[in-house]
């Protein structure tokens, strides 16, 4: 019999199980801890969490207790100690920052220096990858796997977990089908599932680019608010609509639409992140204050997909000279750098002053 989920299965059910606000356990080397996410978990579960032996802690990014100068002891994880009194509102005003200027003094706060860091990593991973806020509640426990299987819970392997979630799952074409549009009538769109149960991506292919030559390609990362609503923050509408516009005028080339919202931290955390950026901070000091990193997409996810469609040049359009080192790296060879300047408008001057002068991207 297979029929018992594998732990790729796993990873992607304890991902939608934290979304929910349902616990999940996770182990690692022996040990064991119920996680939840600070975002989703509700009074009832926290009352129960807070009913079993042990002192649960806050799991946050390193670069959340910067800016709550609560000290890490860890270069990723910081595990900040509960108070008896503290309520689910208390767990999210320090996984969230948006009011931490209105009340700056959450601390002093109390974190753990001895034991192991690495469930409570472990725990922040699961909670980036289920696009929620980098911020779980982890309890230590004793013999995980029962627990779990008396309360029906979710458990897996941190350090089995941990490849599948690192590495770039296999992306399997659903479907295409033919799809005229105005920049050209010779249009297709082919739908990507990868096997990790993660979100689907989509490739635009314009004319028959020939697999043996360079193909003009574009890495699109989703950008609801700029592709979609005309956002002026952004320059993503734009760069999409320049990007095909251009594949049209050529006759061929191949747009994939990344469904990375936010540079990876999916729509929420992003509109989290232009909430702060009304509060004075720019849009990499934003993500780091939500405990992100500036960029949290995997590049790999294009080249992936490139490959699976036959192409292994291309002539990429991108001012971002990360995304061809990444192609290269991923052994897809970028003949040339196609430059995407379209989109520059006074209400985005500073955000791309900002890419430019702190995450490389060229003006
Ligand atoms: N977290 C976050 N994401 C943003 C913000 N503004 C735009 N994005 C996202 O950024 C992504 C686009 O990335 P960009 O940095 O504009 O461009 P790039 O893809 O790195 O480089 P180019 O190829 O030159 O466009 C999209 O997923 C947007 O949703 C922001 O202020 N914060
Ligand atoms: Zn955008």
């Amino acid at each position: 019999m297979h029929l018992r989920p594998d732990i790729t299965e796993l990873q992607a059910r304890a991902r939608a199980d934290l979304r929910m606000g349902v616990p999940v356990v996770l182990g690692l080397e022996g040990r064991f801890a119920l996680v939840a996410a600070a975002e989703t978990l509700g009074p009832q579960r926290l009352a129960d969490i807070r009913s079993l032996p042990g002192q649960p802690v806050l799991a946050i990014t390193a670069r959340r207790a910067e800016t709550l100068k609560a000290r890490a002891y860890d270069a990723q994880a910081a595990r900040v100690v509960i108070p008896e009194s503290a309520t689910c509102d208390w767990l999210r005003s320090l996984s969230d920052p948006a009011d931490d200027l209105m009340h700056p003094m959450k601390g002093p706060l109390q974190t753990l220096r001895e034991g192991d860091a690495r469930l409570a990593r472990a725990a922040i991973t699961f909670c980036k990858a289920a696009r929620l806020l980098p911020a779980a509640l982890l309890l230590e426990i004793d013999a995980g796997p029962a627990f779990a299987a008396e309360h029906g819970l979710t458990w897996l392997d941190a350090g089995a977990a941990y490849p599948v979630l690192h590495t770039t799952s296999p992306m399997n074409e659903v479907v295409h089908a033919r799809l005229p549009m105005t920049v050209s009538e010779a249009g297709r769109l082919h739908i990507y599932r990868p096997e990790d149960g993660g979100e689907e991506h989509y490739a635009v292919e314009i004319g028959s680019p020939p697999r043996d030559a360079p193909v003009l390609a574009r890495l699109h990362s989703a950008c609801f608010t700029g592709d979609i609503l005309g956002s002026l923050k952004c320059d993503c509408g734009p760069q999409l609509r320049g990007a095909l516009a251009q594949m049209g005028r050529e006759g061929a080339g191949v747009l994939l639409y990344l469904n990375q919202e936010g540079r990876g931290i999916g729509l929420a955390n992003k509109m989290r992140a232009y909430s702060l950026q009304d509060q004075g901070f720019d849009t990499v000091e934003a993500n780091h204050r939500l405990g992100f990193e500036d960029d949290e997409r995997d590049f790999r996810i294009g080249s992936e997909i490139l490959k699976r469609m036959g192409f292994s040049q291309v002539r990429l359009m991108t001012n971002n000279p990360k995304k061809v080192a990444m192609m290269e790296a991923a052994g897809v060879k970028v003949t040339e750098r196609v430059p995407l300047k379209v989109g520059q408008n006074p209400l985005n001057e500073a955000y791309l002053a900002t890419k430019a002068a702190k995450s490389g991207h060229l003006l």
